[in-house]
């Protein structure tokens, strides 16, 4: 199900229609902040159009403009565009505002085609992947343009009496990603271990709040790996979600999904066993191709062969994470719909008196953090894999473990013997 989703793990570049960042119009409302997003996660901009002084592009600082019309039925503009970018057609999002250029583009082959502004019929007609009113409805990595960029995002380590302030407003529900998150990065998924004290932090928290861990990994890994019974558990991103008291809950579409992540895991282990450190790693409801220690240059080859194996599988879509291509079932379900999940099911849903926070450190976390953005507490932990991406956090941390450490802080206040 295609979104009107920039993920700029996949699309290295933007290919924008001038007379939507140049016009005045409702559809180009959100030009700027688009265009800023998009530079800070280092995709890059061309403005297909004969608009040259666009004040928006100027203020962007973006140089990519080219003499061309892109309204017309003719393609070529586009392509010369993203020639001139060094991307080839899949690597390009293409937004387009009349469906003239929607129709020049649709059999070009370009990552993602995104029609604009208000003939929503005909741009869908004219054969959009995707159709949205104006440009601030795109959004860039999940995130919409306007969020904040990480750099902007104030730690909560330093902020400590403004943070606690606001979980002192209710019973803290708290959810945590894991790799990235709690556990630092390794080569190795396998060979990952969560932090001791991180640990024991987290038996602390889940005596006094109701807590748990919302992973892309297989349940049974995460629950192991973690090892605190009294935690609620989220595998393969949310599609499988265990609780404490033997709760369970696998989304419909993770069954229906099997078969092809059975096929897709015979496929890729088949396409890509020569390729020396690729890691194929299978979750019930996902399966994972890590490239962290594939060489940089085949690093593209083993996403285009996991995108084109997604692609002819009719029940599975594919997300990137942190250096890794993951194959998923293909429906609008992701950590924020099961963190949504999670709370109704602990009654915190809409109720005073409840403060859900939740952290991670993934693109794949921004839904979950769009979630507690009104009402909740979303902290976003640092990395620099990302360049300096948009997210939904209010608060972030330095790394694992400056959240083990905001986390203790958090114990002591839930358990009431904080300051
Ligand atoms: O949602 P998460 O709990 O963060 O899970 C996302 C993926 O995390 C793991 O991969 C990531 O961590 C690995 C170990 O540090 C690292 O080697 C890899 O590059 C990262 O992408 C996990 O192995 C995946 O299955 C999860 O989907």
């Amino acid at each position: 199900m295609a979104r009107a989703d920039v993920d700029p793990r996949r699309h290295r570049a933007v290919l924008v229609d001038g007379g939507l960042v140049g016009g005045r119009g409702r559809a180009g409302e959100g030009g700027a902040d688009l265009i800023e997003a998009l530079r800070r996660c280092d995709v890059r901009i061309a403005v297909v159009s004969a608009v040259r002084d666009s004040p928006v592009l100027e203020r962007s600082g973006t140089t990519g403009a080219l003499d061309a019309s892109g309204a017309g039925p003719d393609p070529g503009p586009w392509v010369e565009a993203a020639r001139r970018l060094g991307v080839s057609a899949v690597e390009a999002v293409v937004v387009a505002g009349v469906p003239a250029a929607v129709e020049a583009v649709r059999a070009g082959g370009f990552g993602l085609v995104v029609g604009v502004g208000g003939e929503q019929d005909r741009l869908w007609r004219a054969g959009a992947d995707v159709v949205v009113g104006a440009l601030r409805e795109i959004s860039v990595g999940g995130v919409q343009p306007g969020a904040r960029p990480m750099s902007e995002v104030p730690d909560a380590l330093e902020r400590w009496d403004e943070f606690a302030a606001r979980l002192r407003r209710g019973r803290v529900v708290l959810l945590c990603d894991f790799d990235g998150t709690l556990a630092p990065i390794g080569d190795v998924p396998g060979e990952v271990a969560l932090p001791v004290r991180t640990r024991e932090v987290l038996e602390e928290l889940a005596r006094h709040c109701p807590a748990g861990v919302l992973s892309g990994r297989d349940l049974d890994d995460v629950r192991g790996r973690v090892g605190i019974g009294e935690l609620w558990y989220a595998g393969s991103h949310g599609f499988e979600i265990a609780g404490p008291a033997e709760q369970v809950f696998a989304h419909p579409a993770g069954e229906a999904a099997l078969g092809d992540l059975d096929e897709a895991q015979r496929r890729v282990s088949e396409s890509l066993a020569g390729v020396p450190g690729v890691l194929v790693d299978r979750k019930r409801f996902g399966l994972a191709v890590h490239y962290r220690m594939v060489e940089a240059g085949m690093a593209d080859h083993v996403v285009s062969v996991v995108r084109g194996i997604g692609d002819d599988l009719a029940h599975l879509k594919m997300k990137h994470g942190r250096l890794v291509a993951e194959l998923l079932p293909d429906v609008d379900w992701h950590k924020g719909r099961a963190l949504s999940w999670l709370l109704e099911e602990l009654g915190a849903v809409g109720a005073e008196g409840f403060v859900p926070v939740f952290v991670g450190d993934d693109f794949t976390d921004e839904d979950a953090l769009r979630v507690v953005r009104d009402g909740g507490v979303g902290v976003v932990v640092r990395s620099g894999e990302h360049g300096d991406r948009p997210t939904w956090a209010h608060y972030a941390v330095a790394g694992p473990e400056s959240l083990g450490a905001l986390l203790g802080r958090v114990a002591e206040l839930v358990g009431g013997s904080a300051r």
